[in-house]
């Protein structure tokens, strides 16, 4: 059993079509996919507005590694334009969770540490999850409500934009 949840993130080109590229590298193992929402930049804040979605995807064959280097082909595949930390890029996926693993690994921080502080990871996670938990830190519905309502108001659904 290996459960994972996949943060989406793109603000760079075709931006909801690298979201797809990310969605089919995972399809065979897709139990679901959140809406699409316009966000705020956070860390570096003058860039242009990503397009955040998360999707939350199950194979019993798979372990942790085995999803962050799902995601590294999916970001090849859209072309990893990434030039700054936390800059423009065409297609970020982030490993959210995997089951209740945890690790101190560099290379696969779990869960992944900037969770808590994303309003553009808890809001699309809570809408596929409504009572989920992020292992170590508990209700994700309590993380979304403890941060500043700037950063809430930063992440709008788009309803026109849907990840097949
Ligand atoms: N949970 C994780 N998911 C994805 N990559 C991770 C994770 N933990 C560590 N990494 C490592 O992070 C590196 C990629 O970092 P990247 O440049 O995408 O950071 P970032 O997206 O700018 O910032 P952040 O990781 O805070 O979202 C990769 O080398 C990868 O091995
Ligand atoms: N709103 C939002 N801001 C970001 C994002 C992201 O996915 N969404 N990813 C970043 C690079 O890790 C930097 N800033």
């Amino acid at each position: 059993m290996s459960r994972a949840l996949l943060s989406l993130g793109s603000n760079l080109g075709d931006r909801l079509g690298f979201l797809k590229i990310a969605v089919e590298a995972v399809r065979p193992a897709l139990v679901a996919v959140s809406g699409v929402y316009e966000t705020k930049a956070w860390g570096v804040e003058d860039q242009p507005d990503f397009l955040n979605a998360v999707c939350l995807v199950d194979d019993p064959a798979r372990d942790h590694w085995d999803w962050l280097r799902t995601g590294q082909a999916a970001e090849r595949a859209a072309g990893r334009v990434r030039e700054l930390r936390w800059g423009p890029r065409t297609l970020d996926v982030d490993i959210v969770t995997v089951d209740s693993v945890r690790s101190d690994d560099p290379e696969l921080l779990l869960p992944h540490p900037g969770t808590p502080d994303r309003a553009s990871v808890l809001v699309p996670w809570l809408e596929i999850e409504p009572g989920a938990t992020l292992p170590g830190h508990g209700p994700v519905a309590d993380l979304l409500a403890a941060l500043p309502e700037a950063d809430r108001a930063g992440v709008r659904l788009r309803p026109d934009l849907v990840l097949p």
